[in-house]
């Protein structure tokens, strides 16, 4: 006889958001990126649980940053990974990363890697309500626009090919916590958590709670909600901007004539953006900027750039920086000649 999972209100709710917001497909190859923590192994278990129902292929990946205080998880994860018979992919860091955020980018490149040369499309992680809460306080403070406070997104694309997917962003930490409890699942209890020094620590071990305590009980579901409304005013408004400046940059005589003179260099009608909303000229201008000096740009740059819009003829930024297409002997400023606002380029 099969031995049935025991079914929980928490597996009901994670296989509806699943199908309600599609963000995973029947007989897909998912990997999912295990830490050791109460998160990502409630979402193993769930995703363990609801495979019959969906036909996908799981396996588990862990990275290894070779922290000295992470001595012993990987060897942690391979066992759960046997024991719930995974196939079991690990990545060891080639040099000892730094700082959280360098952490972050390297774990994520080397989730990619594996997920490519096992033909894996999604990666899914256990980021739950509690994470978005978080990131949304932490980018507030750092002084980010909503497209920083939308914070930790449903899905994301990784690679054309690969989709990050994050199915717990409607659970919070306390209830992976009791899921794990009632499972006898094996948390690995992460000392870094109890460290202070990092900024998220601190958010989650004291600010939170204080606000919990002296302003709003639902604190924490007050931000998640306020992290998905802005993702959806963003995904909206970036698509809006994304339409705008595909009008603004659209090939006429006048552009053809600006780009053979300077051929390495972008262009945009200033007056398609004249009567646009404020926030879309940002927007357009932001991925104006990206696109052209591969940069990801200030608020500083984008208000200069905003200026230009209405300013009069010849006007120009101070100097930009030129991202991946940069070198010590050019700089690069954006300028208004007539209807255009062109980026150029000089030579010191
Ligand atoms: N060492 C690791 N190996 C594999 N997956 C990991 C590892 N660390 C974290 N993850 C995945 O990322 C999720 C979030 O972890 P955590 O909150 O510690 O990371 P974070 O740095 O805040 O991530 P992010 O920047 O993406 O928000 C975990 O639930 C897990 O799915």
């Amino acid at each position: 006889m099969v031995n049935r999972p025991v079914w929980t209100p928490l597996h009901t709710r994670v296989h509806r958001t699943l199908q309600h917001r599609q963000l995973l497909k029947r007989q897909e190859r998912i990997l999912i990126a295990v830490s050791g923590g109460q998160d990502s192994l409630c979402l193993t278990k769930l995703l363990l649980d609801l495979q019959p129902k969906w036909g996908w292929q799981l396996a588990i990946a862990h990275c290894d940053h070779r922290w000295s205080k992470d001595a012993g998880i990987a060897d942690h994860v391979e066992q759960i990974a046997h024991n719930w018979q995974l196939p079991f992919y690990l990545q060891i860091a080639d040099y000892v990363t730094q700082s959280e955020g360098a952490a972050r980018e390297w774990r994520y490149q080397a989730l990619t890697k594996i997920a490519a040369s096992h033909s894996y499309q999604y990666i899914v992680t256990g980021h739950t309500k509690s994470d978005r809460a978080e990131t949304l306080i932490y980018n507030l403070i750092r002084g980010a626009g909503a497209d920083g406070l939308q914070a930790l997104t449903w899905q994301r694309s990784l690679t054309p090919d690969l989709q990050l997917v994050r199915p717990m962003l409607e659970v919070s930490r306390a209830e992976t916590f009791q899921f794990c409890q009632s499972f006898k699942l094996p948390i690995w209890e992460d000392v870094y958590n109890q460290d202070l020094s990092y900024a998220r620590n601190r958010i989650r071990q004291e600010l939170l709670p204080y606000l919990q305590t002296h302003f709003n009980p639902q604190v924490e579901q007050a931000l998640a909600q306020t992290g998905e409304l802005l993702r959806a005013d963003v995904e909206y408004l970036e698509q809006a901007a994304q339409n705008l400046r595909s009008q603004a940059m659209a090939i006429t005589p006048e552009s053809i004539n600006y780009t053979q003179q300077n051929s390495d260099l972008s262009s945009l009608n200033r007056v398609v953006l004249r009567d646009a909303p404020l926030a879309l000229q940002r927007r357009v201008l932001r991925q104006f900027l990206q696109a052209a000096l591969s940069i990801a740009p200030t608020f500083e740059q984008i208000e200069q750039l905003t200026f230009l819009i209405t300013a009069p003829n010849r006007s120009r930024t101070s100097s930009l920086p030129g991202g991946a297409i940069a070198s010590p002997k050019t700089s690069f400023y954006a300028e208004v000649e007539g209807n255009w606002i062109i980026i150029k380029k000089t030579d010191l």
